[in-house]
């Protein structure tokens, strides 16, 4: 057998071509959303996942405006670019490149950020009101995951779902989203201190690997037939290497890649953010 691979990067074109008419709806009444990017110092990771934020834009008409400071930048001259942001009627939201330089203080940083505002979908009101049930934007990443899931029919009311990793980004988040009505899973969120990580996997029908840990599932602890996300990816020595192991694909009925598979439908989501936010602006 062999996974049906879920394509992240074919949908993420998918999607940018259905906001494209939104964007351009938004452009004719003299509302073109904007997204900004600001990164400090000279990571080249950043660079080239902020570059790859910008083209994106650009692909859909989004306006992007690009903040860039030096690699010893202060706490206050962050703060100075935030206000800026804020204020901007022409940004609609906006994101801080993660990581900081590690004299800056991000925590407070990122709850400056204009909730309304919030790309990233992590400000600590945008996460309270996803506990609430509140509107509000969604963490990229755990919500390409349920968009991929579902536009390839994979079911998830009653599903058993294994989060792998309690990360902010991914592993905290997600089970806020699975377990809401409209999604209707079951969810346990496993970590380091899991007792027996391979039998939690291998009951779940869904398993999301968010632990950035190379190759940590393998084969045997995957349900034949189970769709298996893999989210984290970890530099080695031999390149990159996501959390799957590349076995599962010979039993897991879906895959998603890595690269090309959850990166492209965070980008994708990111850009949903700000377009969602900038209707919210204009209605
Ligand atoms: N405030 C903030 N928001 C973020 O969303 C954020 C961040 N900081 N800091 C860093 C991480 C990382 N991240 C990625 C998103 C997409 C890909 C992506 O599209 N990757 C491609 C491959 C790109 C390549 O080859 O390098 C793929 O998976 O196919 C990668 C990494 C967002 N992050």
């Amino acid at each position: 057998m062999s996974a049906t691979i879920l394509d992240g990067k074919a949908t993420k074109n998918t999607i940018f071509e259905e906001l494209r008419p939104r964007v351009a709806r938004l452009a004719e009444q003299g509302r073109t959303p904007g997204l900004a990017t600001v990164l400090v110092g000279d990571d080249p990771a950043s660079h080239s996942y902020v570059r790859a934020k910008h083209n994106d834009c650009a692909k859909v008409g989004i306006n992007s405006i690009r903040k860039e400071l030096p690699a010893d930048a202060s706490q206050s001259d962050v703060e100075a670019v935030v206000d800026e942001l804020n204020a901007d009627p022409a940004c609609h939201g906006y994101i801080i490149q993660l990581p900081l330089p590690e004299q800056l203080d991000a925590g407070p940083l990122l709850e400056r950020i204009a909730p309304e505002k919030d790309a990233d979908g992590l400000h600590p009101i945008s996460l309270g009101r996803l506990v609430l049930g509140e509107q509000a934007p969604l963490p990229c990443t755990p919500r390409g995951i349920i968009e991929l899931l579902r536009r390839y029919d994979v079911p998830l009311a009653g599903a058993r779902v294994a989060v792998v990793g309690r990360g902010i980004t991914v592993g905290r988040p997600i089970g806020l989203l699975l377990t809401r009505r409209s999604e209707n899973a079951t969810v346990t969120l496993c970590h380091t201190g899991t007792k027996d990580l391979a039998e939690e996997v291998r009951r779940a029908d869904i398993v999301v690997a968010a632990a950035g840990r190379p190759h940590l599932i393998t084969a045997d602890m995957v349900r034949p037939g189970a769709a298996v996300l893999d989210v984290g990816v970890t530099r080695t020595d031999s390149g990159l290497a996501g959390d799957v192991h590349p076995d599962v694909a010979e039993v897991a009925g879906f895959l998603s890649p890595n690269p090309g598979g959850i990166g492209p439908m965070t980008r994708a989501m990111l850009l949903s953010n700000v377009v969602e936010a900038a209707e919210r602006a204009a209605s």
